[in-house]
């Protein structure tokens, strides 16, 4: 865990950001509960993340207490054993003070014994902490088809009757635009919009969350970042592994819904939107909505999707399945700014390496004297992961006598400049801003419509057997096709140019 400040001083630095976005600075007993405690996410994610923000001292021992809930037959030594594997990076003694804090509730997810019980241990906590305004934030990690009862059932048995409640809940968040704004309407009549988290975990991610300040604390950008300077733009996704025995829930949802519909669509709104009024949640989100509602309908001659040989072996996996688990996607947006830039959208699973970048590519310098063409354009990449960078690439002087030209980079990589700083996991970050009131980094409901009325039609084409997925290789680049689309819609590869992370040995 990095050191670094400590809880007071991280107290007094969200004090002056609190100012700023007129986030009132909260103290007083905190109730996070987990719901679906047992399963996946909550032993990977969410009880790592609360770990985390605990041994940082962001969320301390006397205002915290932690509460899983689910329907599994669990004690809290039972919950406790389970997680434990999954918490690191502190302290023995940090792991054994955060495991006290732990309790377990069993109960179903739809009636109102196991909710009423919730209620009466979160209560007697509160009770016992004298606290005159408790926090009370509950994370569903839960599928889905269950949100609506959930959420009914805190809504009836566990409402905070004197400080907030928040819920935050996870993709995905319905399956198309009209089971996207039925899940809305259904949690919109429980809660208000500022109670409820729609979590995307690439808007936790270091780098995303440095796009708006590249581009709008930044001089250098503002001038370049428009159709008269980039040709084309790519946010690309790509994994090593294939579904890893989750072929029947991917199956439903496909490499669209799982990836490019929520989290390159998220990344893609701060590539392409213009600044906000300023750093406020909602301007920030309205400026999102306003981008996501300039992207043209999608072409189906330019969309490329594929399907890696062996994904049908899965027997959870329909032996006719279309499903892509790649996907291809060029969006264009109608505005001033970018008309004639495309932005092409790219996912794949079960390809030959693990990444996720951003790549901006300029077009070519008018009246080159220099035979710049030869090299390769100017690009500037950001790394969101793995190994955090983001360089440019440059046309420049070879060293020697010649008077030679080749590609080279501006490179920032977080592992050289930023050696004994730890960058922290999304869920982290993400559960500390919820427990702050901010929602920047959260899906507004009309962000949410906006972005399913992208895709919808296009995936009720896709299921509906209209667009194919062409096979591909597992540990290849995908099928070939897509690398065409990207050509014919502009974008050029630099060939013999390889940008390899620095390393400090
Ligand atoms: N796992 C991951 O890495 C990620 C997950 N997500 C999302 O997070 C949420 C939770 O995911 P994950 O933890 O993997 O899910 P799990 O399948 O592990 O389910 C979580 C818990 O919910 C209960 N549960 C499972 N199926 C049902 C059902 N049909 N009806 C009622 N309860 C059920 C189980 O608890 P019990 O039986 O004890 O009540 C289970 O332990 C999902 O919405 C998922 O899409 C998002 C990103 C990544
Ligand atoms: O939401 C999801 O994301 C993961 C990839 O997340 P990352 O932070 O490791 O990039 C992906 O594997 C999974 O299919 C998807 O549901």
């Amino acid at each position: 865990m990095s050191g670094g400040s400590s809880p007071r001083s991280r107290r007094s630095s969200f004090n002056s950001l609190s100012r700023d976005l007129e986030l009132p600075s909260e103290q007083g007993c905190l109730s996070v509960i987990v719901l679906g405690a047992s399963g996946d996410l909550a032993k990977k994610k969410t009880f790592p993340a609360l770990f985390h923000l605990f041994a940082q001292g962001f969320i301390q021992s006397g205002e915290v207490h932690i509460f899983g809930y689910a329907r599994s037959n669990l004690s809290d030594d039972g919950l406790r054993e389970r997680i434990r594997g999954y918490l690191k990076g502190a302290s023995e003694e940090h792991l054994s003070d955060f495991l006290q804090h732990i309790k377990y509730v069993s109960g179903s997810y739809d009636s109102g014994e196991g909710f009423e019980k919730l209620n009466k241990e979160i209560s007697e906590y509160e009770k016992s902490n004298k606290s005159e305004s408790p926090r009370r934030l509950f994370y569903l990690a839960l599928p889905p088809s269950v949100y609506p009862s959930v959420c009914k059932m805190i809504r009836t048995y566990c409402m905070n009757p004197s400080g907030w409640t928040r819920v935050i809940v996870e993709k995905p968040f319905g399956k198309d635009l009209d089971s996207a704004e039925e899940l809305s309407a259904q949690l919109g009549e429980l809660f208000d919009e500022n109670q409820l988290y729609r979590i995307d975990h690439y808007l936790g991610k270091e780098l995303v969350q440095n796009l708006l300040v590249l581009r709008f604390a930044n001089r250098l950008f503002l001038p370049l970042w428009n159709r008269d300077n980039i040709d084309n733009i790519q946010i690309v996704f790509r994994e090593d592994f294939g579904t890893d025995g989750r072929g029947g829930y991917f199956d439903q949802y496909g490499i669209i819904r799982d990836i490019i519909q929520n989290h390159l669509l998220q990344v893609f709104c701060l590539v392409a939107m213009e600044k906000p009024v300023s750093l406020k949640p909602e301007h920030i989100r309205d400026e999102k909505v306003k981008v996501l509602q300039s992207v043209n309908p999608i072409k189906h001659d330019e969309v490329v999707l594929g399907q890696y040989e062996g994904y049908k072996d899965d027997p959870t996996v329909p032996d006719d399945s279309n499903t892509p688990t790649f996907a291809s996607v060029v969006l264009r947006v109608h505005n001033e700014r970018w008309e004639g830039v495309p932005f092409i959208l790219k996912a794949g699973k079960a390809l030959s390496s693990r990444k996720a970048e951003v790549r901006v590519q300029f077009k070519d310098v008018p009246g080159d004297i220099f035979k710049c063409k030869r090299q390769g354009r100017n690009e500037f990449v950001i790394r969101l992961q793995p190994s955090e960078a983001m360089y440019m690439k440059l046309t420049v002087k070879k060293p020697g006598l010649e008077m030679a030209t080749e590609q080279s980079e501006l490179d920032l990589s977080y592992g050289m400049r930023y050696q004994n700083v730890k960058i922290p996991e999304a869920y982290e970050r993400l559960i500390l801003d919820t427990i702050r009131g901010d929602q920047q980094h959260f899906v507004r409901r009309d962000e949410l419509k906006a972005a399913w009325q992208i895709f919808t039609p296009l995936l009720h084409d896709i299921d509906e057997g209209k667009v194919k997925s062409i096979p591909y290789q597992p540990g290849s680049r995908g099928p070939k096709e897509a690398d065409e689309l990207s050509e014919r819609v502009g974008y050029m590869q630099t060939h013999g140019y390889i940008w390899i992370p620095p390393t400090l040995a």
